[in-house]
């Protein structure tokens, strides 16, 4: 039976990010990464240091696990990572969880393809700035999206672009004004993911936050935008697996 490296399973808890912010869901978060961006709040999902947390589950077991957890009390399951596109297998778990009526949402940068990300119901693609060190593929992007919309329309697609600096914010609207017709996103950038004070964090969030939306008021080029901060980080700060 094929296999799929888990790094964690949780939840039920909300969506803290995107397009569907607010929304109960569980999470299935896989291991490994073609990226490896210098901020990234999940980097124990490709740096080593989570190696002891990767198990080879099937998709009948990643199922069980959402189960026992989340019992009766939810539709809807998040995939994120590392980049689960980078796995073929999660089609099968696709399947299975389209099976018993859930609701998908999945969470990748865009870098990579597979055939199952036309069955998912709602799907965030979040290019990388600058800031990350890495280096969008602009016409692959583009050839996602074409096929995306070629099969379902793209009323279940965003974008979402995460910013920390100036020179990030001008990559995002790059990034709109490639793409005008997807839903965009901007969001925070938490440039202090070790922290454990989390009153500290917040409040330096918050003042991150509005600073991105004062920017982005202000900014005449930018009409069809929404702001957001990741909202798990606000009620939860660091913690990981919620
Ligand atoms: C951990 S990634 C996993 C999915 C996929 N690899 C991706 O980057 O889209 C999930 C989301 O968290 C965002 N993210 C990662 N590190 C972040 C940080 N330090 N601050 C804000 N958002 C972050 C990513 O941009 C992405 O939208
Ligand atoms: N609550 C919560 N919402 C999230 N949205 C995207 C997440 C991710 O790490 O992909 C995430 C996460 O880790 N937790
Ligand atoms: S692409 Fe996503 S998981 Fe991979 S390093 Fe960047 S933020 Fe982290
Ligand atoms: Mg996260």
């Amino acid at each position: 039976m094929s296999k799929i490296p888990v790094i964690e399973i949780f939840g039920p808890t909300i969506q803290g990010e995107g397009m569907v912010i607010g929304q109960k869901t569980m999470f299935v978060r896989t291991a490994g990464c073609d990226y490896s961006c210098s901020w990234c709040d999940s980097s124990f999902t490709w740096d080593g240091s989570g190696k002891d947390l990767i198990r080879q589950m099937t998709p009948e077991e990643i199922w069980s696990e959402l189960k026992r957890l989340g019992g009766n009390g939810f539709s809807f399951v998040t995939i994120s990572g590392g980049n689960p596109a980078l796995i073929r297998n999660i089609g099968e778990l696709v399947r299975i969880l389209k099976d018993n009526r859930m609701k998908i949402c999945v969470e990748t940068q865009g870098s990579r393809w597979q055939d199952w990300l036309y069955d998912i119901d709602q799907l965030t693609i979040s290019p990388k700035p600058p800031s990350s060190g890495m280096k969008t593929d602009f016409a692959a992007l583009s050839e996602m999206l074409d096929k995306l919309k070629a099969r379902n329309g793209s009323g279940h697609i965003s974008l979402k672009v995460v910013v920390f600096n100036d020179e990030d914010y001008q990559f995002a609207k790059e990034v709109h004004r490639r793409l005008p017709a997807i839903p965009f996103y901007l969001q925070v950038g938490n440039d202090d993911t070790t922290s454990e004070d989390r009153e500290k964090l917040v409040r330096h969030l918050l003042g991150k936050y509005e600073e991105l939306i004062r920017k982005a008021m202000g900014d005449e080029e930018l009409k069809d935008v929404r702001v957001l901060p990741q909202l798990h980080t606000l009620v939860w700060g660091n913690k990981r697996g919620v």
